[in-house]
């Protein structure tokens, strides 16, 4: 079997049956044997069935073909040793507090690789996905972080879409891309695992913060404004953390925050609506029904910028609105009452 771009079917194992392992599975399935691994035997057992998931992804068929399991052994036996075939992929598409546990259960196993479609800063220890593989896993098993401004639903629907690969190793970079890459996916790839995690992290606080403007009719100009000064704080803290600044102009960094910042299919941004709204946070959360990275994030940056000495405004004040009880009202106030500051340090 060979897909559209005449480049050989390969094994995919997708860990996650949310929004977006999902959609990534059923974008694949389409060139690839993709089985989707849930962790919850119920869930998957009715989502094989329904051939549909419709707790997470409804209105989406999965394709013939595709498997759904909520065997963990199964799921990793379809990429691993000889049946494996070759460059088989492993993906985690769980949020960024499940990843942990669910690289828990892989130590010790034979996986051939692991990428992550995650985006945060894990909460309480701070730190980034690559870091927390690395804690869990070592460096002996090769990890990659695969992002960029990509809603779930338009990816399912086969909409056209680019992506970013991040690696320390190029042959795992080489491999996503071969792997992924094709029909109406397009996957760039670089070194910058710190810049490209970075992005995708806190772009979700400044969806939570433009949702939030938006909410209260504060017009375009403020957004536009929003969207430009989020970007110079998320590439203040990515270069302190030995990220490269021109990361941030990509498809990680402004990409995704464009996208995340003005379409409604984002559940951050909607966290910022129902902010705005004045919708108690629990509330919000719960009607979402799907994790909004962007709230434990805003807490976890907000002190790690502290701890680095990180100038963050913006972030700080999502903070603010989402934990001390800050009114979005006060907020604007403040943050407009600023000293008035070069534009470009
Ligand atoms: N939805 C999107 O459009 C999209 C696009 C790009 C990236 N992402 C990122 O992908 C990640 C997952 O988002 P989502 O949209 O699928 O969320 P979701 O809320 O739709 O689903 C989360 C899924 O993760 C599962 N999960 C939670 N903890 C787990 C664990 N320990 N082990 C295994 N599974 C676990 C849940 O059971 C659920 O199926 C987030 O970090 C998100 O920022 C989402
Ligand atoms: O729905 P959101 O806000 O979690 O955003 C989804 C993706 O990260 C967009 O690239």
């Amino acid at each position: 079997m060979h897909n559209s771009n005449n480049s050989p079917a390969r094994r995919v194992t997708i860990l996650g049956a949310g929004a977006w392992g999902t959609a990534v599975a059923i974008a694949l399935a389409a060139r690839h044997e993709v089985l989707l691994w849930a962790r919850n035997p119920a869930m998957a057992e009715a989502t094989a069935a329904a051939r549909e998931n419709t707790e997470y992804l409804p209105g989406f068929p999965l394709p013939e073909g595709m498997q759904v399991s909520a065997d963990l052994d199964a799921a990793i036996a379809h990429v691993s040793g000889p049946g494996a075939g070759d460059a088989p992929l492993l993906i985690a598409a769980c949020p960024v507090a499940g990843l942990r546990p669910l690289l828990q259960q892989l130590k010790g196993r034979a996986i051939p690789n692991v990428v992550w479609l995650c985006k945060g800063f894990e909460g309480g220890t701070g730190l980034l996905p690559h870091e927390v593989k690395r804690e869990v896993l070592g460096d002996a098993v090769a990890g990659a972080a695969l992002s960029g401004p990509s809603f779930a639903q338009e990816v399912a629907r086969g909409l056209p879409c680019a992506l970013t690969v991040a690696s320390e190793s190029a042959e795992l970079r080489e491999r996503v891309v071969s792997v992924v890459h094709g029909g109406n996916i397009r996957v760039y790839s670089c070194d910058d695992m710190v810049g490209v995690e970075v992005g995708g992290a806190v772009k979700n606080v400044l969806a939570i913060a433009t949702g939030v403007a938006d909410g209260l009719g504060l017009g375009l100009n403020a957004r536009a404004a929003l969207i430009t000064r989020g970007l110079a704080e998320i590439t203040r803290l990515g270069v302190a953390l030995g990220a490269s600044a021109a990361t941030f102009m990509g498809l990680t960094g402004m990409g995704d925050l464009i996208l995340t910042c003005t379409g409604d299919l984002s559940r951050n941004r909607r966290v910022g609506l129902g902010l705005a709204q004045g919708k108690p946070l629990e509330t919000i959360v719960s009607e979402l029904g799907h994790v909004a990275e962007g709230v434990p994030c805003a807490r976890a940056v907000r002190e790690l910028a502290g701890k680095l000495g990180v100038d963050m405004p913006i972030t700080n004040a999502v903070a603010g609105v989402l934990f001390d009880g800050d009114t979005p009202l006060q907020t604007l106030a403040a943050l407009l009452a600023r000293d008035p500051r070069g534009e470009y340090c």
